[in-house]
């Protein structure tokens, strides 16, 4: 049956959890975060404050990976997997230490920084989700950060800006690698996801509601002049 309503044409289950998130998932990928880093306007103190905050994002966020890696259920799921870590452990890694050079943003001046608010949010619900050893639960999480990136970097059409700090990070969240991972991601939320449907809808709406927050969060905290040392 072709018909609308037929059990063929369902929304697919990720489109679900998206649908039932859509006012904060587009409020996130929209954000004003968004609009000043493909213009180049971002202040260097809030790219600052934000990357300080990511770069614990990234370390939570490797753990979590790897608890993807040893719950998932078939070979071909922990060699992508595993080749995902590769990829945060490798260029990911190189993006932030490159810009944290040119910032001029030192390491004890990160060390100094103190978390926002989302990032301790984000720290706990990864390890919330790693605890349940439910490779639902962790792909529930692991497709909003991903997935909700890939639609933010790709949605709007304008040139990339010109300073690698702003470019270069837009690059990490649209190269066909990417968009290759986030098709994984979502089928395999979309396979094992309804049998675990609360649960998924669960982890999922807190990480929307907690992206929305990080972007917030760096133009609530931006790195000031007065701690950074200034290179530019
Ligand atoms: C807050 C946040 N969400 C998602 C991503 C993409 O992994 C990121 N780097 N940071």
């Amino acid at each position: 049956m072709n018909t609308k309503g037929s059990p063929l044409l369902t929304t697919r289950f990720t489109e679900e959890l998206r649908n039932q998130n859509l006012r904060t998932w587009e409020a996130a990928v929209g954000h004003q975060f968004v609009k000043e880093l493909f213009d180049g306007s971002i202040d260097d103190t809030v790219m600052a404050g934000y990357l300080t905050q990511d770069y614990r994002f990234l370390d939570a966020f490797l753990a979590l990976i790897g608890a993807a890696v040893a719950s998932a259920d078939t070979l071909e799921a922990r060699l992508t997997l595993a080749r995902f870590a590769g990829e945060v452990a490798g260029d990911e890694n190189t993006y932030f230490q490159h810009s944290f050079d040119t910032l001029g943003v030192t390491e004890e001046l990160r060390r100094e920084t103190p978390n926002t608010a989302a990032t301790t949010g984000f720290q706990a619900l990864f390890r919330e989700a790693a605890d349940t050893r439910e490779y639902a639960a962790i792909l529930s999480v692991l497709v909003v950060a991903e997935w909700l990136y890939l639609d933010w970097a790709t949605r709007v059409s304008h040139p990339r800006p010109t300073d690698p700090v702003h470019a270069d990070w837009i690059t990490l969240h649209d190269y066909p690698g990417f968009h290759e991972l986030v098709a994984f991601l979502r089928a395999e939320l979309d396979r094992v996801g309804p049998q675990d449907r609360d649960t998924a809808g669960d982890f999922f709406g807190r990480a929307v509601d907690l992206e929305l927050a990080f972007f917030d969060a760096a133009y609530a905290h931006p790195l000031t002049e007065a701690g950074r040392e200034v290179v530019r």
